[in-house]
């Protein structure tokens, strides 16, 4: 393994009774990376951070964390930080007190400046001194993310840290996330949004039903959805319809719901590459294209069909 990597686990498996909540995962993860881990429902994306954060451990496999492997005794690897589910807090103190109190509990000394820094980093520096009852899930969220980066982490572990967030705090945390990489540190977080996963990992790996369906770049990922539905408005519908049944790499998708109040649509199934050549005719024949793009976006199209969630969901 290289000396390089912050995660290093081959086989990993997870069961629960009758269910398999992780099967021969592998996962390598460079130090310095945003990971995004991305699945379905019951993927077993928290399953595999609670092994990371030592909250578990696994039935089979072999787990190697900042180098060191993984016992089979529950623990905390050195430099280790994070939170699956949900972040834990007092609510009956502020969040300020909560920083510190578990900064005494872990035996480190902060200067108050230390954790006034930290609260302002991730947003919650005029609420320092409200108690922690009174926060919404997204000021929770944010708290978590604040008592997770306490003690320094060099690898930080968060279960859908962007959970309850609006788009400033969502900003924020991306920001920290962000920062935290570029001094070193290693970011594996999971996430239900693949647009929020694109904007911040530099990889993903993609589970269903517990098993590794994808991992690597998400340009990548991207590139794995291939065929997709296309959404075409032009000033010569007639026309345009007339084209494209003419282009046999294209299928024409009948009856595909439209936006209603859309002007006329037409949706074509093909390649990037096929759809290109088609716009090139359209604008030979003099119609202008008002509108053109996918009816899913890539990402997600990509996500649906490697997870098969396509068949069962996306029924129009
Ligand atoms: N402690 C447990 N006891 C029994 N089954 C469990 C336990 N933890 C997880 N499972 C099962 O393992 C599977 C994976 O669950 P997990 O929570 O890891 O999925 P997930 O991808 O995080 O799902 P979600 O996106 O809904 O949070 C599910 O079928 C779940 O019901």
């Amino acid at each position: 393994m290289s000396a390089r990597a912050a995660v290093h686990a081959r086989s990993l498996t997870k069961i629960f009774g009758d269910v398999i909540a992780l099967e021969d995962v592998d996962l390598d993860v460079p130090a310095g990376q945003i990971h995004g881990l991305v699945g379905p429902n019951g993927a077993g994306k928290t399953t595999l951070l609670g092994l990371l954060l030592g909250l578990s451990v696994a039935d089979k496999g072999t787990l190697e964390i900042l180098g060191v492997p993984s016992g089979d005794v529950l623990s905390v690897a050195h430099g280790v930080a994070g939170f699956v589910d949900s972040p834990g807090s007092y609510p009956g103190l502020t969040a300020r007190q909560n920083l510190t109190s578990l900064a005494s509990l872990r035996g480190e000394v902060r200067a108050s400046g230390d954790i006034d820094d930290l609260l302002d980093r991730v947003g919650l520096g005029e609420v320092a001194d409200d108690t922690v009852r009174g926060f919404s899930l997204g000021m929770r969220q944010r708290l978590g993310l604040a008592a997770a980066l306490l003690g320094k982490p060099r690898l930080l572990i968060l279960d859908e840290p962007a959970n309850g967030l609006d788009p400033v705090g969502k900003r924020q945390v991306h920001q920290v996330l962000t920062d935290l990489a570029d001094s070193g540190a290693t970011v594996i977080l999971s996430s239900h949004r693949m647009d929020d996963l694109a904007a911040l990992c530099d990889e993903v790996t993609l589970l269903a039903t517990g098993r590794v369906v994808f991992s690597g770049p998400v340009s990548k990922l991207e590139a794995e959805s291939g065929e997709l539905d296309y959404r075409l408005v032009t000033s010569d519908p007639a026309e345009a319809r007339r084209i494209a049944e003419e282009e046999t790499s294209l299928t024409l998708v009948a009856g595909r719901k439209q936006a209603a109040g859309d002007k006329p649509a037409l949706v074509v199934r093909g390649h990037e590459a096929e759809i290109d050549d088609l716009v090139r005719r359209l604008v030979g024949a003099g119609a202008a294209i008002r509108e053109l793009g996918p009816v899913v976006p890539p990402l997600e199209a990509a996500f649906l069909a490697l997870t098969g969630a396509d068949d069962q969901e996306l029924t129009r």
